[in-house]
């Protein structure tokens, strides 16, 4: 499978200690789900013998947590420029080029596609809030931008009945290591919560 390589980017609001996050349906999830409840379903050899799952799904199944990002499919931009666009496109902030942080970038789906993934930390406030977000519906995108307030952002991560990519998991982390010593004490983020 050839697929476009992606961006994605941490978004910390510093106004109001949140990290902001967008929700959406994501129809490979759901599936996985649907099989999950109705793996019948999903056996039969000849497609012509596909029986209806008896336990039909709320869509909210398919609904996850994920970072802002976006495929780069726009030769003319660099990487920063799309992730700036995507921040914008998706969570209605209008953040500087020179203001995004490049953190790294890793193969995001090395089973199937193998494409590669920017990862930028974007720190924004309130006043920088042009749009409300939400995606391009014209392109079918229908997103909702959530925040994680700061201190919830450790149980949010751990908490599996959240359904949430990696990068959620990742970027926590990384702020943790590499950001929160920076701010001020009062509004540390709680830490990281042993597994047992
Ligand atoms: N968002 C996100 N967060 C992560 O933490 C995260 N971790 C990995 N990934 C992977 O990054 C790739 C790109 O992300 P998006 O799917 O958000 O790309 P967009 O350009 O915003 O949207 C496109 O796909 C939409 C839905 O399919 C359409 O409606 C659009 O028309 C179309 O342009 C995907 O391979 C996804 O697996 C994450 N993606
Ligand atoms: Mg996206």
């Amino acid at each position: 499978m050839r697929t476009h390589d992606s961006v994605s980017i941490l978004i910390f609001n510093i106004t109001r200690q949140c990290f902001v996050l967008v929700k959406q349906f994501r129809p490979a999830v759901y599936m996985c789900e649907l099989e999950r409840h109705n793996p019948e379903v999903f056996q039969v050899k000849d497609m012509n013998d596909c029986c209806y799952p008896r336990d039909l799904l709320p869509a909210s199944v398919g609904v996850t947590y994920e970072l802002c990002a976006g495929i780069v499919d726009n030769p003319e931009l660099s990487l920063a420029e799309t992730a700036c666009k995507e921040i914008l496109e998706e969570c209605g902030y209008n953040v500087p080029v020179a203001n995004l942080r490049k953190i790294s970038s890793y193969r995001s789906g090395v089973g199937v596609t193998g494409s590669k993934q920017t990862l930028f930390y974007a720190e924004v406030k309130d006043s920088m809030k042009t749009d409300i977000g939400g995606g391009k519906a014209e392109e079918g995108e229908l997103i909702e931008v959530v925040e994680i307030p700061l201190e919830d952002a450790f149980n949010f991560s751990f908490d599996e009945n959240l359904p949430k990519t990696m990068g959620v998991m990742f970027g926590f982390m990384w702020f943790q290591n590499n950001v929160a010593p920076l701010l001020p004490q009062k509004i540390k983020t709680n830490k990281i919560t042993p597994i047992p």
